[in-house]
């Protein structure tokens, strides 16, 4: 993910009264009925990307069981003792999977995270925690439960929704098709502890995520968007089996500036300890992505060089220590933004 400190609303502690912002709820499952009924959704769609860089999807096929035994798997995780937890422990940003809780790279500010990758899944599966039993059990080859269920499925819901994003952005449905079939999946695990008395805190610092596409499961509510339109921060709303979607900074990039990714943070639920569970989604680890061509002519040049998800880990690691962290800004070409 990449700071975006210099370009934020510069309050940093979350303010008392913030607005709920109503945000676009898309019903995933008007996309696969009559021509007339996809196109409308596909244009709800594209206008949440175009205008906020959000938006939640519901009716879009994964249970409330799976969704609930992902969140179970997830707080068993982080309820284990910490030497269980510290053997995941990690400052290897290329590895598999990476285990912290400090506050050292500036972003996570009280929150624990587990990250692994999870597409292709047989590829990953043996690194992915073997405590709690929950969080990786596969009844058989072909029976998935828990976290590994819950990966697969909403890797399902991407790919709908980038083929929707693609027919919006009007390069069509099938456009780069093996690219993102072939595509990475990154999920970050988080756990913020229930703010104290009267504090709520900065759980996770303003930042946009680097793939193409994020989406967010979260145990109740706590999450905030900028507004692009009032440059202020809005909390996002908790509906019943919706799940959220971001605009990653490599759509930004994919789309040359049409869709903008966007900027959010996570704050302390003052109630209870909070769970999110992002699925990060991009092409795989060093494929490049590249304005597409059919997006760039004369009065819209390229706004931003190629580059992988790997050149994003190298470019993070190169500067943990300091605040040249927004990944997308390094991208820019100059002299056309
Ligand atoms: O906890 C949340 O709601 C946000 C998590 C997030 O933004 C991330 O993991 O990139
Ligand atoms: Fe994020």
């Amino acid at each position: 993910m990449s700071d975006t400190s210099s370009s934020v609303p510069q309050k940093q502690l979350p303010s008392e009264g913030l607005q709920l912002q109503p945000m676009p709820v898309i019903n995933l499952g008007h996309l696969s009925l009559d021509p007339t009924s996809r196109s409308s959704v596909v244009d709800d769609i594209a206008r949440a990307c175009r205008d906020l860089g959000y938006f939640q999807v519901i009716n879009h096929g994964i249970s409330q069981s799976v969704m609930d035994g992902a969140i179970e798997a997830a707080t068993d995780f982080f309820n284990l003792p910490s030497e269980t937890k510290e053997e995941y422990a990690s400052d290897d940003l290329q590895q598999p999977v990476r285990y912290d809780t400090s506050s050292k790279d500036s972003i996570s500010m009280s929150r624990a995270f587990l990250k692994h990758y999870a597409h292709p899944l047989c590829d990953w599966l043996q690194y992915w925690p073997q405590q709690p039993p929950i969080y990786r059990q596969t009844a058989s080859h072909f029976t998935l439960e828990y976290m590994t269920k819950y990966a697969v499925e909403v890797r399902g819901v991407a790919l709908k929704l980038m083929e929707a994003i693609l027919e919006g952005l009007g390069l069509g449905k099938e456009y780069m098709h093996v690219k993102f079939d072939e595509g990475l999946q990154l999920l970050s695990v988080n756990c913020y502890p229930k703010a104290s008395e009267g504090d709520t805190t900065i759980g996770l610092a303003a930042h946009s995520d680097y793939g193409l596409l994020t989406i967010l499961l979260t145990s109740c509510r706590g999450l905030e968007v900028v507004d692009r339109s009032s440059n202020s921060w809005k909390v996002v709303q908790q509906l019943p089996h919706a799940l959220h979607v971001h605009i990653g900074d490599h759509m930004e990039v994919l789309s040359n500036g049409q869709i903008k990714t966007v900027v959010h943070r996570a704050v302390q639920n003052p109630q209870e300890e909070r769970i999110s569970i992002a699925s990060i989604h991009g092409f795989a680890l060093h494929e490049k992505v590249s304005s597409a061509k059919e997006l760039v002519d004369e009065k819209n040049p390229p706004k931003y060089k190629e580059s992988s998800f790997n050149d994003f880990l190298e470019h993070l690691t190169a500067n943990l220590d300091n605040r040249k962290r927004n990944f997308l800004e390094s991208l820019e070409c100059k002299g056309h933004i």
